[in-house]
């Protein structure tokens, strides 16, 4: 916990320290024993005359399923959610899901009476024996000999229902709709990647360093003004506010208005002129007025900084990052289970398309292409003027960058639908902090990509897209940075970064003009002014990937509350 900076009338006092200690007594007790802290107040358990400690181990179905016989015939709990009840005059079934799994487990009730009070989306705590089954699609079930928890769920309002729901629906209630199968594996797909991000980056033989860089930013890194600004108000003039601050501006918490982070890049550098290799994994924020499938608001970035790196070696690095974690997935409990999820039908709605998740994965795993984006826009060009100017609804045209039907196109027939990366985009369209091709730049390729590159001679700077195919394009964009202090501040002043000053450049900055500043960005310039180092470094856009491995075609499917133009609800 943080402690507030603002003096507290809170003291702890005497009953506050023996919860503490009897908290601790609940984390000591074994696992297998029922702890009743987690799920009452401290105080209602003491004064519950039913109370009594249970031996019994709650077992989560993933486990089981890992060697259904450990527990055979022994007394375990289950909990979880009620997906389906079925009562008969003998014998009651229902099937629990209990959150780690695709699958449910079956609790069967020989007191059908037992179940009286169960319904479809209630939430149980089963305690019973774990036995054989003869059921179709399972070796083992779960004879309840009590409920020992119910959480009841009125079934007529409950949005959550048994027959398939659609997504625009299911988007209306984000908080419930990660109970359905499908959002409950997407969510721990997430999990498992999360985890391949760390596990690739650390247990690689050279060690990149996560760090975590602020979310509230002073600039607009990509300098594309997509920020959302945040200018929280103090009650009191906040700390070093100048004496001749307007009343509005000591209202300010930060003195000035400051943003959510676009991207962790500009820190990064930071990081990486002193360690090396490092990344950073957190949410970015960009206030885009894209109201498609492939924006959020909010969203996760994997974000990394190299020094000493060429461009060929980055490619290489982002290869084998994508590559890891689709065959860490593929490889994964979980992977198999989103296999299973489109190729059983009865895990999905009717209508809901079957996806070769395989065949994306795989995918990944083969040769990629890299195209430089003169190349790609020549043969863009011809394309369309080949089909009469109707190939796309924007002509190509170098100055004006890529739309998502180019990159579509790019993918599909320069790459034959693999991933592809795009490189040298020009200079003029591109954020000010790129090194341009020509610095050092050999435009060779890795040796795992089949190449149709030309070199180009035009005003190009060393970066790159990755795109992927099936329509999700862009995925990871990087570059190397411009180092050098006299062309990064020159670049600046061409984007219009420069702010110009009425007291002269009094510190005499390098390379600046007497009535020019760097305002936010002088630490920035500073990390080139002092100890230098060649360097470059990408970001992934993690809900995009994620998208792709699960076979989502809407970002807003992969993250529990989406944030996008116009709506975030919960
Ligand atoms: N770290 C990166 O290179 C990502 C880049 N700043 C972007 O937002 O696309």
């Amino acid at each position: 916990m943080l402690w507030r900076m603002r003096p507290s009338p809170w003291r702890p006092g005497s009953s506050v320290l023996s919860r503490f200690r009897e908290t601790d007594q609940c984390l000591a007790r074994p696992p297998y024993v029922l702890n009743p802290c987690r799920t009452r107040g401290l105080h209602d358990v003491r004064s519950n005359p039913n109370f009594v400690l249970s031996p019994i181990p709650l077992v989560r179905y993933a486990k089981l399923l890992e060697d259904p016989k450990q527990y055979e015939a022994q007394q375990i709990k289950i909990t979880g959610l009620v997906r389906s009840v079925r009562k008969q005059k003998k014998v009651a079934f229902a099937r629990i899901a209990d959150g780690s799994t695709l699958a449910s487990v079956q609790a069967v009730f020989p007191e059908p009476a037992v179940a009286k009070d169960i319904t479809n989306g209630s939430y149980v705590a089963l305690v019973g024996k774990w036995i054989p089954s003869a059921g179709a699609g399972q070796t083992h079930e779960l004879q309840v000999e009590r409920i020992e928890d119910l959480g009841e769920s009125n079934p007529l309002e409950n949005p959550i229902q048994k027959q398939s729901m659609s997504v625009d629906f299911l988007r209306t209630i984000p908080h419930l709709r990660m109970r359905t199968s499908f959002q409950s594996l997407v969510a721990r797909t997430r999990s498992h990647l999360t985890s391949a991000v760390a596990s690739h980056f650390h247990n690689s033989s050279d060690l990149v360093y996560q760090v975590h860089p602020p979310l509230i930013t002073s600039s607009d890194c990509e300098g594309a003004g997509e920020v959302f600004t945040i200018a929280p108000r103090s009650s009191e003039r906040a700390p070093g506010t100048a004496p001749n601050a307007s009343k509005e501006e000591e209202k300010l918490y930060f003195r000035d208005p400051k943003y959510l982070t676009v991207s962790s890049q500009l820190h990064l550098e930071a990081y990486a002129a002193q360690l090396g290799d490092v990344f950073a994994f957190s949410s970015t924020f960009r206030a885009e007025e894209s109201d498609t499938p492939r924006h959020l608001a909010e969203f996760y970035m994997l974000e990394a900084e190299h020094r000493d790196i060429d461009l060929v070696q980055l490619l290489a690095r982002v290869r084998a990052l994508v590559v890891h974690l689709a065959q860490s997935l593929q490889e994964h409990r979980t992977g198999k289970e989103l296999v299973e999820y489109y190729t059983d039908q009865k895990h999905r709605a009717q209508d809901a398309e079957s996806i070769d998740l395989e065949d994306r994965w795989n995918r990944l795993a083969g040769p990629w292409s890299t195209v430089d984006y003169s190349s790609a826009i020549k043969a863009l060009e011809e394309a369309h003027d080949a089909s009469g100017g109707k190939l796309f609804a924007t002509p190509p045209q170098w100055e004006h960058g890529l739309q998502l039907e180019h990159e579509r196109w790019i993918v599909e027939n320069m790459a034959n639908g693999k991933p592809v990366f795009v490189t040298h985009y020009p200079r003029t369209i591109k954020p000010f902090y790129m090194l341009p091709s020509s610095f050092g730049a050999s435009i060779q390729q890795p040796d795992h990509v089949e190449s149709t590159s030309l070199a180009s001679d035009r005003d190009t700077v060393a970066c790159f897209d990755l795109l992927l195919p099936f329509g999700y394009c862009e995925v990871v964009g990087g570059s190397l940075r411009e180092h050098r202090l006299e062309n990064l501040i020159t670049n600046m002043r061409e984007k219009g970064l420069l702010k110009k000053t009425e007291t002269p450049n009094g510190d005499a900055y390098p390379f600046l003009q007497p009535d020019e500043s760097l305002g936010s960005l002088k630490w920035y310039a500073d990390l080139r002014r002092f100890g230098s180092s060649p360097h470059g470094g990408y970001g992934l856009g993690f809900d995009r990937l994620l998208a792709y491995l699960t076979g989502v075609s809407n970002v807003r499917e992969v993250v529990g509350f989406p944030r996008t133009w116009g709506r975030a609800d919960c």
